[in-house]
């Protein structure tokens, strides 16, 4: 596959190389590449179109709703119900299970979904982004339940984000082919395929992590960021820039284009609250190991590879440490030595 090729040509070429291949997967993937198409087309219009601010709603997570988070979750459901690729759909913006419409074909994939992430950057225009996880629907499900969504990262056989940023960027990965990288070009609407087989370098020192939580760390934690801020002559014995962006998507980007390190772990603030890290496992976490994963990166919640997690609710939250093999390895040490 050559760089330059379009999205459309290369699912389509990948599908070619997988004797079971039903063309249903490359429509899947199509019809998620336009919905992300006109997702950026709206963030990119934003205050434009008057669709910047709150929407005077909450989803389940008790938080309240930017106008674009809503239209997001409409786009991605227009764009995905009607063409009988997928079975259901999951996605942060609704509590349950999302049903296809009564007579609407059904296919044989399962989606779940973070429509915008990164959403407190919409009002300041800075990057946000989408992001899928792919699942088989079982076979003998007409209507899939919340059970039949809550497998292990593992089971995902493909998983990817759109990144709305200068520039709009779609990555994905589909189980053992590597991570891609393709840039819309607006000019025709069509995603051109720009690095292909990423891997994250090994080493790092660029830290991303949300400092302002620092006195609810655990321990391994704090180690590890006293560590980083030492420098040179702190255990680690090399100096660390950091970086917070407050959209995953971003961070991820930047860390399968440079490397780093981006740590969610848990912290006293959320376990007071009952919950068990800060992002979402199903359509957060787990689609963003298995990049990371495919890219020879690692990610973990300190005490478990992140894609080996057995959920128990589709909006269950987890730690997440991911990135630079390296660096990921060395907080993981901190925890055990804890
Ligand atoms: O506000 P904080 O603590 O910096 O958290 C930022 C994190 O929250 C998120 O915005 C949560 O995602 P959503 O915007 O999809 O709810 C992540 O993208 C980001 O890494
Ligand atoms: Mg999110
Ligand atoms: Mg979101």
């Amino acid at each position: 596959m050559y760089i330059g090729t379009t999205l459309t040509n290369y699912i389509i070429e990948t599908q070619r190389n997988l004797p079971e291949a039903t063309g249903e997967f490359t429509g899947l993937l199509n019809d998620i590449s336009v919905a992300c198409k006109r997702i950026s087309d709206l963030v990119n219009k934003g205050g434009l179109i008057g669709m910047l601010g709150s929407a005077d709603s909450e989803n389940v997570q008790g938080e309240t709703q930017k106008q674009l988070d809503v239209v997001s979750n409409d786009v991605f459901i227009e764009a995905l119900a009607h063409n009988g690729h997928i079975a259901g759909l999951v996605t942060e913006e609704m509590e349950d299970v999302y049903h296809l419409p009564k007579g609407a074909p059904r296919g044989r994939y399962l989606i779940l979904a973070d429509p915008l992430d990164g959403s407190s950057n919409i009002d300041v225009n800075i990057s946000v982004g989408t992001i899928f996880s792919i699942l088989k629907a079982p076979d003998d499900v007409e209507d899939p339940r919340t059970e039949d969504f809550l497998r292990p990262g593992t089971e995902q056989i493909a998983a990817g984000y759109c990144l709305y940023g200068p520039s709009t960027t779609m990555v994905f990965t589909t189980r053992g082919h590597g991570v891609q990288m393709f840039t819309l070009d607006k000019d025709f609407g069509e995603f051109i395929l720009t690095r292909k087989d990423v891997q994250i370098p090994q080493e790092t020192q660029e830290f991303a992590i949300n400092v302002s939580n620092s006195r609810f760390w655990e321990p391994p934690v704090k180690r590890y960021i006293d560590a980083c801020l030492a420098g040179k002559e702190g255990e680690i014995g090399k100096d660390f820039n950091m970086r917070w962006v407050a959209s995953m998507v971003a961070e991820v980007h930047r860390i399968l284009t440079r490397g780093g390190i981006f740590m969610y772990p848990i912290d006293e603030k959320t376990k007071a609250k009952g919950q068990r890290g800060r992002l979402r496992l199903m359509y957060e976490a787990n689609p963003m190991s298995m990049i990371v994963e495919q890219a020879g990166g690692l990610s973990n919640t300190g005490r478990k590879r992140i894609l080996d997690i057995q959920p128990e609710e589709i909006h269950e939250r987890a730690p997440v440490i991911l990135g630079s093999k390296q660096e990921v390895e060395r907080v993981i040490q901190f925890h055990q030595e804890a």
